[in-house]
């Protein structure tokens, strides 16, 4: 074009240096304006035919261009109706908001769909969670030591469809695939919210196609989620020039369900939870609420001191009812009472909604105190980061406003309980407080067994356990994962004892690459040492649990506190004798314990 446009002005600039030439006398000058004026208005295509218009007068040329770009229009109008047209009447869609589960259930279907991974528009997300179905790369030193040095790019990326259209063949049929992102401004023009959806479209007069579609991207994504737990935190995103807001939720992982028998609590406690949550959740709850005109929340709050299960519970109670855990604090720098209400209103109908410590930032004081100073909804300011922007009623509106949705759990921890605001712990907003304490004898017993159960044997009994006791809220096993019984194997010892050990585990087998001398790497595969059998008897653990918490005083330490020397003993175990002996264990236990306990940090040195 610039070529063109550059002869027709060297041509008018010609013809106005020379009075005495006109139209007539110079052809080239009506094709070129013809050629500059077909480019100006985007009609390029017709520029084989100027030549024709030579020795035309220039109204022809006019009205030709005219008519060109009449013509133009008409068709684009015609294919906008025509297309308009078609969609009405011979396309069906069903639109997906991001705000729904089921977004993220179809666009991790369409990750794995053929015509996605062929396609020539895809995004690339790393994906290095050793436990999120990958197996961690790492390379094994001429030391001995692993090195995960740049594991993300060892690591296969995840794939999923670009925003844009996509084309996708499913059972014979033509699927379109729209991704779309729309921005709006947020109610202070500090935020603007993003919003992503999936728009699924068909040829044909019913959506059925599409539903079945769905359907079948929710089975597969059940399937492969069954024993797992997504854990959803705030989508912070870092949009319109540095400014953040939260949009929405987003997975950052699927991890392993936390059984419930790894959290040690009074067992009353355990059960009155559970037959609770299960009374709420079940949907004829809902509908009694519902018929009373009572807003369907149930709020638990999870007090007690650093360390002792409240968080663990949390996850295990998700993991029990098969919910997704939605996790935010109120101390998070970018957190006000604006998006914490956009947070609250994107949950969905049934998740636990985890508020963790909540007396950790200025919520604490009574209402109306300092309120003022919390409302402001600037953010990225250099405000000190312990004091929350979000106010005591910001919260309370946002848990139970009128725009609050129902259904969801929500559960809040604390370490302070009696400095918290008594609206907060309100009846109807608090429905159960759950005291934690410090591990007493019984609970430490309950640690080491758990601790020291094989792994494998762990998911055997809990199974077991789970088939009998879930009254009825467990799918039925219709599960993918590698707790599979053909992976196990029951042996009977020489003393009559049983052992149970794992002949298999392709998600805890990480795949290594073995450094050699010349640098030059090999694969070998190892097993993670939480697949090691341990060398006891299962008869053997339930005495040397007895021993164990003998040793420990009631209620005064916590069972993070326990866990962790636990977990040194086991560290030193490993190093010291391959495999672990009774003896040893009977040693350190029978001997150290209390005084590793006081003094857990210097268990390695005196080892
Ligand atoms: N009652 C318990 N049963 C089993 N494990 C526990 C228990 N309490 C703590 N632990 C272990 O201790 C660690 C910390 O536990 P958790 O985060 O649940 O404690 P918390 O009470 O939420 O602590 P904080 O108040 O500091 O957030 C976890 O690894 C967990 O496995």
């Amino acid at each position: 074009m610039d070529h063109t446009i550059y002869e027709a002005l060297l041509v008018a600039s010609n013809t106005s240096s020379s009075p005495n030439s006109t139209t007539a006398t110079n052809p080239r000058l009506g094709a070129n304006t013809i050629e500059l004026l077909l480019s100006f208005f985007g009609l390029r295509y017709f520029t084989p035919l100027v030549p024709y218009f030579d020795n035309r007068t220039e109204w022809s040329i006019l009205a030709f261009i005219c008519l060109g770009w009449a013509s133009c229009k008409a068709l684009s109008e015609a294919y906008n109706k025509l297309q308009g047209v078609v969609k009405d009447y011979f396309v069906s869609t069903v639109s997906i908001d991001d705000k729904e589960n089921i977004h993220r259930v179809v666009l991790s279907w369409l990750e794995s769909h053929p015509d996605i991974i062929k396609s020539r528009n895809i995004c690339a997300e790393t994906e290095a969670i050793a436990w999120n179905g990958g197996a961690s790369v790492a390379r094994v030193q001429s030391d001995g030591y692993l090195n995960f040095s740049k594991q993300e790019f060892k690591a296969p990326p995840k794939y999923y469809p670009a925003m844009g259209s996509h084309r996708i063949w499913w059972q014979g049929r033509l699927f379109w695939v729209n991704c779309r992102e729309t921005a709006r401004q947020g109610r202070s023009m500090k935020v603007t919210v993003v919003r992503r959806s999936l728009a699924i479209s068909c040829l044909g007069w019913t959506t059925k196609p599409i539903k079945d579609l769905i359907l079948r991207a929710s089975e597969v994504y059940d399937r492969s989620s069954y024993s797992k737990t997504s854990v959803m935190k705030p989508n912070l995103l870092e949009i319109d020039r540095g400014r953040r807001c939260a949009s929405n939720w987003m997975e950052v992982v699927s991890r392993p369900i936390r059984r419930m028998n790894t959290v040690v609590l009074d067992e009353e406690q355990k059960i009155r939870i559970l037959d609770d949550m299960n009374e709420y959740l079940n949907p004829k709850t809902a509908l009694w609420y519902a018929n009373r005109g009572i807003p369907h929340r149930r709020g638990y709050m999870l007090s007690g001191p650093p360390g002792t299960g409240k968080t663990s519970l949390a996850y295990a109670l998700a993991g029990k009812f098969g919910l997704d855990i939605y996790v935010a604090s109120l101390s998070d720098d970018h957190m006000n009472d604006f998006i914490l209400a956009l947070l609250v209103e994107s949950l969905p109908k049934k998740c636990v909604f985890l508020l963790e410590d909540i007396d950790a930032v200025g919520i604490t004081k009574q209402r109306g105190e300092s309120e003022q100073q919390n409302l402001t909804p600037e953010l990225g300011n250099n405000n000190t980061k312990s004091e929350s922007k979000v106010s005591l009623s910001g919260l309370l509106n946002a848990l139970d406003g009128v725009s609050s949705p129902e259904g969801h759990v929500l559960m809040m921890t604390t370490n302070h309980i009696n400095s918290l605001d008594k609206a907060l712990v309100r009846p109807g907003r608090i429905d159960q407080i759950i005291c934690f304490k410090n591990a007493s004898k019984k609970q430490a017993r309950e640690l080491f067994s758990w601790m020291y159960e094989d792994d494998y044997q762990a998911s055997y009994h809990d199974k077991d356990s789970s088939d009998n006791s879930d009254n009825g809220t467990t799918p039925p096993s219709t599960s993918t994962s590698t707790d599979s019984d053909s992976d196990l194997e029951t042996s009977s010892r020489e003393d009559g004892s049983l052992l149970i050990s794992r002949i298999s585990s392709s998600s805890s087998e990480a795949t290594v690459f073995k450094e050699e001398e010349s640098s030059i790497s090999t694969t070998t595969e190892i097993t993670s040492s939480a697949s090691q059998t341990l060398d006891v008897a299962v008869d053997d653990l339930p005495r040397l649990a007895e021993q164990f918490a003998d040793k420990i005083p009631n209620n005064k330490f916590s069972p993070a506190e326990i866990q962790g020397f636990l977990l040194m003993v086991s560290k030193i175990r490993s190093r010291l004798l391959s495999p672990p002996s009774l003896s040893l264990i009977r040693s350190v236990f029978g001997s150290k314990s209390e005084i590793f306990l006081c003094v857990p940090h210097t268990i390695c040195q005196d080892y």
